[in-house]
C-alpha cells in the first residue's frame, strides 16, 4: 500500500512573475515525479512551494490520482490568492494526472493565452483612458477642495460641478468601452473552454472506452480544468470588486451623516440652474436625485431672498456694518475668535484691517464673503441683513484678491473667465478683464505657462488694484505700511474686537497697539 504525505511550505511575498516548471515523464517513483512536477518558483518576488515527499511504497496510478484529488483542494485554497500561480500549479498537476489529455489541455491553454494576449494588447489604451479619467476626477476634486475659498468667493460652485459632471460622464463612457472589451474577452475565453471541453470528452471518452484511462481520472481532469481556471478567477475577481465597492460605500456613509448642508448656498445654486436657459448635460448626473424639486427645507424663507438687482444696488450704494459680531469656527465651537466686533466699511472707501497674527482679520473677511455666518450679531449692507441676500448673488458682488492667488489647471483665459459672472464669457470679456488687471501684455507674451505669473511685476498688480478699488467699498488686510497708511480708515483688530480706529496719523498719536506695531516694524515699508 502507498502511504504518501505531502508537506507544503509556501512563502508568498508578492505576485510571482517567473516560473520554471519541471514536468517529469511517467512511470517513475512518486517522489521523483512530485519533485519535478511540484517545484514552482519565482525569482522576484519569492513564491516557493516546497514539496517534501515521504515515500514508502511503489507508485500506483490510482492512489496518486486520489492523492492529488484530495490534496489539490488545499493546495488550491492556499494559492487561490494568486490566480496566475494557481493556473500554472494546477496545469502541472493536470499534466501529471493524465499526459494523454495534455494535447487538448495545451490547445485550451494556447487559445486562452492567445485571447488574453490579444485582449491585453488591444485594451491597454482603453485601460489607460479609463485610468486617466479616474485620475482627472480625483484631480478635480482635490483641486476644488484645496481652493474651496476661491471657488466660493467667485461663486464657482456651478462651474466646478459642471466640470466634475463632465469628467464623471467621461469616466462612465470609458468604463462602458472597457466593459465591452471585457465581455468580448470573457465570451471568447468561455467559447474556447467549452470547445476544449467537448474535445476532452471526445478524446478522453475514447480512451476510457479503450480501457486506457480511468473514468475518475478523466472526470478529475475536466473538473479541475474548469474549477481552477474560471470559477476561482471569477469568484475571486467578483468578490474582490464587491469588497472594494462595499468598503467605499461604508466610508462614504460614515462621512455623509456628519456633513452639514449650506441650505442658502444649495438653494441659490438650484435657483441659478433653473433660471439658466442653457442646458448643461454635465450637471444632469449630479442633479438626478433632485427631481426638479428644491431639496432645502426652508424654501419659504429662501424664496424671499433679495433678487440679483437688489443685491447689486445695495452693495454699490450702502455701507457695510458688522454689528456686535461674534464667531466661532464650527470645528472649534468653544473658542470665540470674534467677540462682539463692530466695524463700518463706508461705501466707496478703503478700510485697512490690521492686527497681530491670529487676531481674526481673515475671519472677518470670511464672514463678509459669507463662507460662514456670525454666531451672534449680524452683518448689514445698506441696513439690510446679509442673511436676506442670495448667496450666489452676493458672491458676484464681492471680490477677494488673495495674496497667493489660486490658479486652476486650465488655461490663463479660463482662469480669468472664472471670475466673470456669466457662463458664456467671450474672448473679448477675458481680454478686457486681463487689461483691467494690467496682465494682458504679460499674458500674451506667455507660451502656455501659468506658473510664470510669479514674474509679473507686483507694481503692475498694485496699480491695477488701486485703479479697480476706486469707487468700491474695500477692505484691505496688509502688513505693508504704504498700503495701510493710504487707507481712508485703519481698524486695529485684537482679541476678537476692533480696539483702535482712525487714520494713520490719528492712530500713531494714540500711541496704542497700532503705534507699537509700526514701531516694532511688524507693519513696515518693504
Ligand atoms: N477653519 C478654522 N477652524 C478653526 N480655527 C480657525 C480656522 N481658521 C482660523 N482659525 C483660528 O482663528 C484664529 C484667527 O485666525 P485668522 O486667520 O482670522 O487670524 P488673522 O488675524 O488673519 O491672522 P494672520 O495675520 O496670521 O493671517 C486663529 O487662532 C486661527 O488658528
Amino acid at each position: 500500500m502507498s502511504i504518501v504525505t505531502i508537506y507544503t511550505n509556501i512563502t508568498i511575498t508578492g505576485k510571482g512573475k517567473f516560473f520554471e516548471v519541471l514536468i517529469g515523464a511517467r512511470p517513475e517513483p512518486i517522489w521523483q515525479l512530485l519533485s519535478k512536477v511540484g517545484i514552482l518558483y519565482t525569482l522576484e518576488p519569492i513564491f516557493t512551494i516546497i514539496f517534501v515527499v515521504e515515500f514508502f511504497d511503489k507508485y500506483k496510478v490510482g492512489e496518486l490520482t486520489s492523492l492529488l484529488t484530495s490534496d489539490l483542494g488545499s493546495l488550491k485554497t492556499i494559492v487561490s490568492d494568486n490566480y496566475q500561480e494557481t493556473v500554472i500549479g494546477t496545469l502541472c498537476l493536470l499534466f501529471a494526472l493524465s499526459p494523454q489529455l495534455a494535447p487538448v489541455l495545451g490547445l485550451l491553454m494556447l487559445t486562452v493565452s492567445a485571447v488574453v494576449a490579444v485582449y491585453k494588447r488591444t485594451t491597454v489604451s482603453v485601460f489607460k483612458v479609463h485610468g486617466s479619467a479616474l485620475a482627472t476626477i480625483a484631480d478635480c476634486v482635490t483641486e476644488t477642495f484645496a481652493a474651496i475659498r476661491t471657488v466660493r468667493s467667485f461663486g464657482g460652485e456651478k462651474r466646478q460641478m459642471s466640470v466634475f459632471g463632465r469628467q464623471v460622464l467621461d469616466y462612465e463612457r470609458s468604463g462602458m468601452t472597457l466593459g465591452v472589451f471585457k465581455s468580448i474577452n470573457e465570451s471568447i475565453t468561455r467559447v474556447a473552454v467549452y470547445v476544449s471541453l467537448m474535445a476532452l470528452y471526445c478524446l478522453g471518452g475514447s480512451k476510457v472506452k479503450a480501457g486506457k484511462l480511468a473514468v475518475g481520472t478523466m472526470v478529475s481532469f475536466i473538473g479541475y480544468t474548469f474549477t481552477l481556471t474560471f470559477a476561482v478567477q471569477g469568484v475571486v475577481n467578483t468578490f474582490g470588486d464587491l469588497r472594494g465597492a462595499l468598503a467605499a460605500v461604508e466610508r462614504i456613509n460614515s462621512v455623509l451623516p456628519g456633513a452639514e448642508i449650506d441650505e442658502a448656498l444649495a438653494y441659490a445654486l438650484e435657483k441659478d440652474l433653473k433660471r439658466r436657459k442653457s442646458h448643461d448635460p454635465n450637471l444632469e448626473p449630479l442633479l438626478a436625485n433632485s427631481n426638479g424639486k428644491m431639496q432645502t427645507s426652508s424654501v419659504g424663507y429662501m424664496s424671499s431672498l433679495k433678487s440679483a438687482s437688489d443685491v447689486r444696488k445695495l452693495a454699490e450704494s450702502g455701507d457695510i456694518h458688522l454689528e456686535d459680531v461674534s464667531f466661532s469656527y464650527p470645528l472649534r465651537p468653544d473658542v470665540e475668535i470674534l467677540q462682539g466686533l463692530d466695524l463700518t466699511l463706508k461705501c466707496g472707501t478703503v478700510t485697512a484691517l490690521v492686527g497681530p497674527s491670529g487676531a481674526g482679520k481673515s475671519t472677518v473677511v470670511q464672514l463678509l464673503a459669507r463662507f460662514y455666518e456670525p454666531t451672534r450679531g449680524r452683518i448689514t449692507v445698506a441696513g439690510e441683513d446679509l442673511r436676506s441676500f442670495d448667496k450666489s448673488e452676493w458672491a458676484r458682488a464681492v471680490s477677494i484678491v488673495n495674496q497667493e492667488p489660486v490658479l486652476f489647471s486650465v488655461s490663463v483665459g479660463e482662469n480669468i473667465a472664472y471670475g466673470l459672472p456669466d457662463d458664456n464669457v467671450s474672448k473679448d470679456d477675458v481680454i478686457k478683464a486681463a487689461k483691467a488687471a494690467n496682465a494682458h501684455e504679460f499674458i500674451i507674451s506667455l507660451p502656455q505657462a501659468t506658473s510664470a505669473l510669479d514674474t509679473v511685476s507686483e507694481r503692475l498688480v498694485q496699480d491695477a488694484l488701486t485703479r479697480l478699488m476706486k469707487g468700491r467699498t474695500t477692505l484691505v488686510i496688509a502688513h505693508r505700511l504704504s498700503t495701510v497708511q493710504n487707507a481712508d480708515l485703519i481698524a486695529l483688530c485684537s482679541d476678537g474686537k476692533i480696539s483702535e480706529l482712525g487714520t494713520h496719523s490719528e492712530l500713531l498719536e494714540q500711541k496704542g497697539l497700532y503705534a507699537s506695531l509700526v514701531g516694532s516694524q511688524r507693519l513696515a515699508f518693504e
